[in-house]
């Protein structure tokens, strides 16, 4: 957007309602009836605009295909639709599963163009086959299975039930492979799908449902950008910032950060830089009981709520042995892989990395009550342990 625009970003929205409420006072435009008849419409056309802006090419392609459906049922465009409805649902579902596949881009690119084309020309060639080829439907009536899979199938399933089926499972597949709000979207459109040809839901309610669904997982998808640190999947600084708002009155604050991590960097590259920094919060994640922060750089900082000091500085020296004797090997072309799956460890080209860490740790007590002052107390013990040799635990007196 050029800079002369950039004021828009922040009046969109209170230029959408003055639309919404001078639409009220024109003569030609029944609000009513678009409300109630075209919330599904709305809904979808939100999702779509929001991924657009998010560069969400799988929730934009699953809003519009949604958006085809349903408009083409409510504007009967075409004449069996309501019969054929379960099979375009189905069709539908594998699309998604298509779409859950790729990766996210923009849809004005020419990636985008690929897909949308793909989608006309699927939706044509649909339309065109199960309206206007009555013969060949007799032929392969679309509705039923084929002869071939009876054998293997109940005659009771039809060929909508067993694509939808098979598509809710592919969904829930890579929900796990690439795992995150979107594709938990799109699962959860595709078992809605799923419902949808199995018990005949309306219309209506798969537009309206599938476009909360879709905008649901584009509001995680945006918690998830703005409060995750995207390389080692811990929370972000603006996250601790958010948790230090409310803190509680029993809690403290431990600052981890990995000793000569230039030299790491230097040394190495920061393809390995950027392996050590997620092991290290890995064993961070899995070895304390608090709340972990990629804090910036190398620094992790970690929320640790409850009375306990001597408990948490017992566990956090744990964690801090536990890093110092982590396996990580290097190959003989600097490509790091976790030493305790690796089953190269010392063969022939390899070689071991010791990573070490320093913590500084404050707890909250009578005279340290503000979060800033924890927060610079952890700071100044973390200094401490760095002076003192580094690789060692320090705690604010
Ligand atoms: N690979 C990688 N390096 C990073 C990242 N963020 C910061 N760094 C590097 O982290 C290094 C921080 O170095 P220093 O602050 O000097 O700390 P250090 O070398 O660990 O020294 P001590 O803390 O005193 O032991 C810099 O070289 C940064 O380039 C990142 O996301 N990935």
């Amino acid at each position: 957007m050029p800079s002369y625009l950039q004021w828009l970003r922040f009046i969109w929205l209170p230029g959408i309602l003055l639309a919404l409420l001078a639409a009220q006072y024109l003569p030609w435009i029944d609000l009513t009836s678009l409300y109630s008849v075209q919330l599904p419409v709305l809904l979808l056309v939100m999702a779509l605009m929001l991924s657009l802006g998010f560069r969400s090419s799988r929730v934009a392609l699953a809003s519009l295909l949604i958006m085809l459906i349903y408009v083409a049922a409510v504007l009967q465009f075409l004449p069996n639709l309501n019969t054929d409805l379960p099979l375009y649902l189905s069709i539908a579902a594998v699309n998604l599963v298509l779409f859950a596949c790729s990766r996210d881009r923009s849809l004005f690119s020419f990636f985008g163009f690929l897909w949308l084309s793909g989608l006309i020309a699927e939706s044509v060639g649909l339309a065109m086959l199960l309206e206007c080829c009555a013969p060949l439907r007799m032929i392969f009536p679309l509705e039923t299975l084929p002869e071939w899979l009876v054998g293997f199938l109940p005659r009771i399933f039809s060929l909508p039930q067993l694509v939808s089926c098979v598509s809710a499972v592919g969904a829930f597949a890579l929900l796990f492979l690439y795992p995150g709000p979107t594709a938990m979207g799109l699962f959860s459109c595709n078992l809605l799908l799923l419902f949808a040809v199995w018990i005949n839901l309306p219309v209506e309610f798969i537009g309206t449902v599938a476009a909360v669904l879709l905008l649901t997982s584009l509001l995680g998808a945006s918690y998830e950008l703005a409060f995750r640190d995207e390389l080692t999947g811990v929370r972000s600084r603006r996250a601790f910032r958010y948790q230090m708002l409310t803190p509680g009155r029993h809690y403290s604050i431990a600052m981890v950060d990995i000793d000569y991590f230039k030299k790491l960097n230097d040394r190495h590259g920061h393809q390995v830089g950027d392996q050590a920094l997620r092991m290290v919060a890995a064993q961070i994640s899995r070895h304390t009981r608090g709340t972990v922060f990629r804090y910036g750089g190398e620094e992790f900082v970690i929320f640790i709520p409850g009375r306990n000091g001597i408990e948490k500085e017992i566990l956090l020296e744990a964690l801090r042995e536990k890093i110092a004797h982590y396996p990580m090997c290097l190959r003989a072309s600097g490509r790091l892989f976790n030493g305790s799956a690796g089953s190269s460890r010392g063969k022939e080209g390899t070689r071991q990395v010791r990573i070490t860490v320093s913590i500084g740790v404050a707890h909250r007590h009578k005279s340290l009550k503000s979060s800033d002052g924890i927060l610079k107390a952890a700071d100044q013990a973390l200094y401490k342990a760095k002076r003192n040799g580094r690789n060692c635990l320090r705690v604010h007196a």
